[in-house]
């Protein structure tokens, strides 16, 4: 499913219209009845709703909704929160044909007290402002958003919560609080956004008939990643396949204080499917690994201070390396990211502490061959492009998409809402996953099961997305089921991959 910025909802709108020849009038009688359609599925009849209108085409759309749902006999009242001549276009066609239908609207300023007004309703449907909404928000548009706000009963906002701007790195000035947001035709950026994903509450998608031509054009394009991408995707294991098909994985990392984080990663990956796995790690720690990762094999890393002193002796032919869990911050870490980066053969995936080693020398990712897999959380990715950790989060897709084109990585910022971005630009969001995942050691085992997905997939990217899928899911079946976010550990997540690939299979 692809996400849009509000100029791409403009432009395919456009298209729609110049192109294909469907009516901007029709776009709209879609969008609402698609709308009140879906709102049939969970509103019943008996409940008294007021819908708010904007005079924009939100409001047009508003306009559709109502007379779609007096058609049907639901109780609803309709209120115009600007003054009726100033709604043009498309949107006035539609009060319009809502007035010659023979249905009353009334305008806000009729209204004696709003909010009291609002009071006797069981639902508000917020069509005031969508994709259009610029800078503060004006009068009266701030007093009915805080009404609205104020109001008990169910919001349901159209396209998006109003104030809520389409695109990131804007701020919010002042915005609907929705229950739950009925998005037309393609989601906006905000929806994946930490400063403006809650406004939505839950949402959900209504198709109006747009074609998705004009993005598909699009040099690079926004999808979000679904649990259907990856029941088609996830690569089958054939009848005769042995574990040589599955891949030859190595995993560095580890110092003698942080045994836990590599122990992580390669149990993950192994769960994950990985055909056959390496550890390379200090002397001290493989005693206590090999007891608990028993499929894997070993290698011992020289060590000073605990900590790896030197990877010279580690042979780099695998199919994909993962780097940096545990590795510790200390002095030696560049030199030896440096060593893995010019000598890996396959795929280098460099997580936690590895990212931090990387910063002084991050040029060497333009001179590798061979694909690299950078694993940020916010904290380290900020760290990488020298800006704050809300700089970031107030502009992901864009920090991520240049970070990703400059140096020709792939790139897995994780958080709430995971994006993978490819060298070229392309990315996708993950939207599995829950604040059960926000304890140490989730990170490392999204390391190994990434690392396991590389191996064995044609396709990094499907690789990717399937790996941060699968990770959230896991956790999401586990606090649905067996334990809550409160006492879900990372590791927990490795042995309830079993649960996942078994719903995947079935
Ligand atoms: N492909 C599309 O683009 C489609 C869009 N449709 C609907 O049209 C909406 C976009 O319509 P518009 O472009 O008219 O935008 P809006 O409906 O968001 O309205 C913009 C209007 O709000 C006012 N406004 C903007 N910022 C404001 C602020 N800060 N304070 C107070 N007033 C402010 C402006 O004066 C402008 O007239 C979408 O969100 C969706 O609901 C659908 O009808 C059909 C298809
Ligand atoms: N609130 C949340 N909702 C969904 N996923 C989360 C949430 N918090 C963390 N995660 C996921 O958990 C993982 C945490 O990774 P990271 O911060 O690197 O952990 P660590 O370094 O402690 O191992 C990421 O995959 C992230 O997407
Ligand atoms: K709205």
């Amino acid at each position: 499913m692809y996400f849009v910025t509000a100029q791409e909802m403009y432009d395919t709108d456009q298209y729609a219209i110049e192109r294909i020849g469907v009516e901007g009038k029709l776009l709209m009688e879609n969008a609402g009845r698609a709308v009140a359609n879906h709102m049939e599925l969970f509103v019943s009849d008996q409940k008294r709703i007021a819908i708010l209108i904007g005079k924009g085409n939100n409001g047009g759309d508003g306009f559709v909704i109502a007379r779609t749902l007096l058609q049907k006999g639901y109780d609803v009242e309709v209120i115009v929160c600007a003054s009726p001549s100033e709604i043009k276009g498309d949107a006035a066609y539609h009060r319009d044909v809502f007035r010659n239908s023979g249905f009353p609207f009334i305008s806000y300023e009729e209204i004696e007290n709003l909010e009291h007004a609002l009071k006797e309703k069981d639902v508000v449907v917020d069509a005031m402002l969508g994709i259009g909404v610029k800078g503060a928000i004006r009068p009266p548009y701030n007093q009915l958003i805080s009404f609205v706000n104020q109001f008990e009963g169910e919001v349901i906002s159209v396209d998006l919560p109003s104030g809520v701007p389409a695109d990131e790195g804007l701020e919010v000035d002042q915005a609907v609080q929705a229950d739950r947001t009925i998005v037309i035709q393609f989601p906006k950026v905000s929806a994946f956004l930490e400063h403006t994903a809650a406004y939505y509450g839950r949402w959900e998608v209504v198709d109006i008939g747009l074609p998705s031509t004009v993005i598909q054009s699009k040099k690079t394009q926004k999808r979000v990643w679904k649990k259907q991408d990856v029941s088609t995707t996830l690569p089958t294991r054939g009848a005769f396949s042995h574990k040589g098909k599955h891949g030859k994985g190595l995993v560095i990392g580890g110092a003698v204080a942080m045994p836990g984080s590599i122990a992580m990663t390669s149990r993950a990956a192994l769960r994950a499917g990985a055909g056959l796995l390496t550890v390379a790690t200090v002397q001290e720690n493989i005693t206590a690994l090999a007891s608990t990762v028993v499929e894997a094999t070993y290698t011992t890393l020289p060590s000073e201070g605990g900590y790896i002193s030197d990877i010279g002796s580690v042979d780099f032919s695998y199919d994909a390396i993962a780097m940096g869990m545990g590795m510790g911050r200390h002095t030696g870490a560049e030199t030896i990211l440096q060593v893995a980066l010019e000598q890996t053969q396959g795929i280098l995936l460099i997580d936690a502490d590895g990212l931090y080693a990387l910063k002084g020398i991050l040029s060497s990712l333009k001179g590798r061959h061979n694909p690299t897999i950078l694993t940020p959380h916010p904290g380290e990715m900020a760290t990488l492009l020298n800006v704050s950790i809300p700089e970031l989060l107030h502009q992901p897709f864009a920090y991520s998409k240049a970070f990703a084109e400059e140096f020709q990585a792939y790139i897995v910022l994780k958080g709430a809402f995971t994006i993978i971005t490819t060298p070229q630009g392309n990315q996708w969001v993950t939207v599995t996953g829950n604040p059960g995942m926000a304890k140490g050691g989730s990170g490392d085992v999204l390391a190994g099961i990434l690392l396991a997905m590389v191996m064995q997939s044609q396709s990094l990217e499907r690789a990717l997305c399937n790996g941060t899928w699968i990770h959230g899911y896991t956790a999401d079946l586990l606090v649905q089921h067996q334990h809550s976010t409160y006492d879900l550990l990372a590791s927990d997540v490795i042995e309830g991959l079993a649960q996942t690939y078994r719903a995947l299979s079935q």
